[in-house]
């Protein structure tokens, strides 16, 4: 199947080729043929597939340009309201069709006057268009398409009387479309109330997640997670990514503490201003931000290129949210991953998120201090690989050449690296560690010890660890994971090091602090 072959006109046709669409998804091939014959259609299709331009071709082909618009479009956020009106204007560049978004938070005047100029297709959030359609600055009479986009969102408690309203102000006649990757029954029932006779188109119905995303969970602790987010980073190293979190208190507070650990992370949520959310968009769109963190006013509809990562810090409410939020990742037909955070409370979440999605999650084991090492010297080794290959070092090799005559090679790599990446970075002084299973036995190669240190010394414990591994002359870097417990703590080290911590702690005990180490004993 080709664009070709739906009998679009020429300029429609001329602006699918420049947007580089070179033939139509499933849910293009089966929604714009009966978009195109006037129908009325749900379409429910999986997150990515390209719902947006299954019923923008229509509406562009269809437009006729009159006084009044031809066509509503219907969005859940503002984001989402910018994003699917540039989209339309893309693909009606050539039919030089009018797009307008109209979202609030932003100058009314500036959209009345737009408005006075005349638009075709109107794309926006309802509270901002029943407000113009109170000033009487927008007039839907002549309006053939309703688009409810993320439809069972559109029809959910809080918005359906908006819609409603909104409906009701243009003509019974009209086209009703929905779409939505999610589309649970009584919305279903609630929408044919709109709808004449609509035809249900749902594509591949097996899956309701994209399979292309690799869907994994950890089991984190509540106070254990900020940390469990930031090894992760570390170790993934996403080109970028977004971070779901429960409340907006929640998204300022993880987003203020990435950026003090060094992240180049903003913050999305409804309680700021219209000019923040955008400028946090714009920079996130442009990768000059690697991680958002945002609550569900993120999940649905946004399309970001290389989001490779979304990441569920705290677990989504209902399996639904939880589709749409890993959907941001995994789209047009690109692979991506997604974490979800698991408390030992939620794990019957976990299972109903499965079983509603129809999909598996597995379960992995947070990576250790050492791993997040080991990936930052591969990342390294990666772009020193890059840069050598693109012969982009060559100006400093004069540099080198005489630095030479002093150094070794070895020592001026090392401190070259050390120039551009900085000092290893540290794990992190907090007493909360990712939960050593003390019932299951480290790695081969890793000694746990048993410390005679814990919380209820009123000591942060992990700056008596480091004064130990000082002590012993071992870099910070070479202790694995750190479990805190009330009354006593394991660490856990490389074998060939292990003895020399313990006379390290025995020599520091003679110097007065009372802290007794061994070997852990494995559990038979
Ligand atoms: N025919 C096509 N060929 C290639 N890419 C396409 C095609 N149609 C759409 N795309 C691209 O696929 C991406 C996802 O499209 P879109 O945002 O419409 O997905 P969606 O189905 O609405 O997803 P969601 O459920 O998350 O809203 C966009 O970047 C879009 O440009
Ligand atoms: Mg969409």
């Amino acid at each position: 199947m080709k664009f070709e072959d739906f009998s679009l006109s020429k300029e429609t046709l001329k602006a699918i080729s420049e947007i580089g669409f070179e033939e139509p998804t499933p849910i293009q091939v089966s929604a714009i043929p009966l978009l195109l014959k006037g129908l009325d259609v749900v379409g429910q299709a999986q997150t990515g597939t390209g719902k947006t331009a299954a019923f923008g071709v229509p509406i562009v082909e269809k437009c006729q340009r009159g006084k009044n618009p031809f066509a509503i479009i219907l969005e859940p956020t503002r984001e989402l309201a910018v994003q699917v009106s540039q989209e339309i204007n893309k693909i009606g560049k050539f039919k030089k069709i009018n797009v307008l978004p109209v979202y609030g938070g932003t100058s009314i005047e500036r959209q009345i006057k737009a408005l006075k100029r005349g638009v075709d297709v109107i794309v926006g959030t309802p509270g901002r268009i029943i407000d113009h359609i109170n000033r009487k600055t927008i007039f839907l009479s002549d309006v053939k398409i309703v688009v409810l986009d993320e439809a069972d969102e559109m029809l959910n408690m809080g918005f359906i009387e908006d819609i409603e309203t909104i409906l009701r102000t243009t003509p019974q006649d009209r086209q009703t479309l929905l779409f939505s990757a999610t589309m649970p029954q009584p919305i279903m029932s609630i929408a044919k109330k709109y709808m004449k006779n609509p035809e249900k188109i749902r594509v591949n119905t097996k899956d309701v997640v994209v399979p292309k995303i690799k869907q994994i969970f950890y089991e984190v602790r509540e106070e254990d997670k900020i940390n469990a987010l930031s090894r992760l980073i570390d170790v993934e190293d996403p080109q970028l990514a977004i971070v779901f979190c429960h409340t907006k208190r929640e998204v300022d507070d993880v987003s203020t503490k990435l950026v003090q650990m060094g992240y180049n992370a903003g913050a999305l949520h409804g309680d700021y201003t219209q000019a923040r959310r955008e400028e946090i968009m714009k920079k996130f769109k442009e990768g000059r931000l690697d991680i958002l963190v945002a609550t569900d006013v993120a999940a649905r509809g946004l399309d970001i290129q290389n989001v490779t990562h979304v990441i569920n810090y705290s677990i989504p409410q209902n399996p639904d949210s939880y589709i749409h939020r890993i959907g941001r990742t995994g789209r047009a037909g690109k692979s991506g991953m997604a974490i979800t955070f698991v408390t030992p409370r939620e794990y019957r979440h976990l299972r109903l998120i499965e079983k509603t999605a129809k999909t598996v999650i597995d379960r992995k084991r947070l990576p250790s201090h050492a791993d997040v090492i080991r990936a930052k010297e591969k990342n390294i080794a990666k772009d020193i690989e890059e840069i050598i290959r693109e012969n982009k070092h060559t100006d400093y090799i004069s540099a080198v050449r005489e630095l030479s005559e002093q150094f070794s090679f070895g020592d001026i790599a090392a401190a070259a690296l050390y120039a551009a990446y900085g000092e290893v970075k540290e794990m992190p002084v907090e007493e909360s560690y990712e939960k050593v299973k003390t019932n299951d036995m480290p790695e081969a190669g890793i000694v746990r010890l048993f410390m005679t240190i814990g919380r209820r010394d009123k000591i942060k414990v992990p700056d008596i660890v480091k004064s130990i591994a000082s002590e012993a002359n071992i870099p910070y870097s070479k202790i694995g994971n750190i479990a805190v417990f009330d009354k006593f703590t394991f660490v856990e080290v490389p074998e060939e090091l292990a003895d020399r911590v313990i006379r390290s702690v025995d020599d520091m005990m003679m110097k007065g602090r009372r802290i007794k180490v061994q070997k852990a004993k494995a559990r038979t």
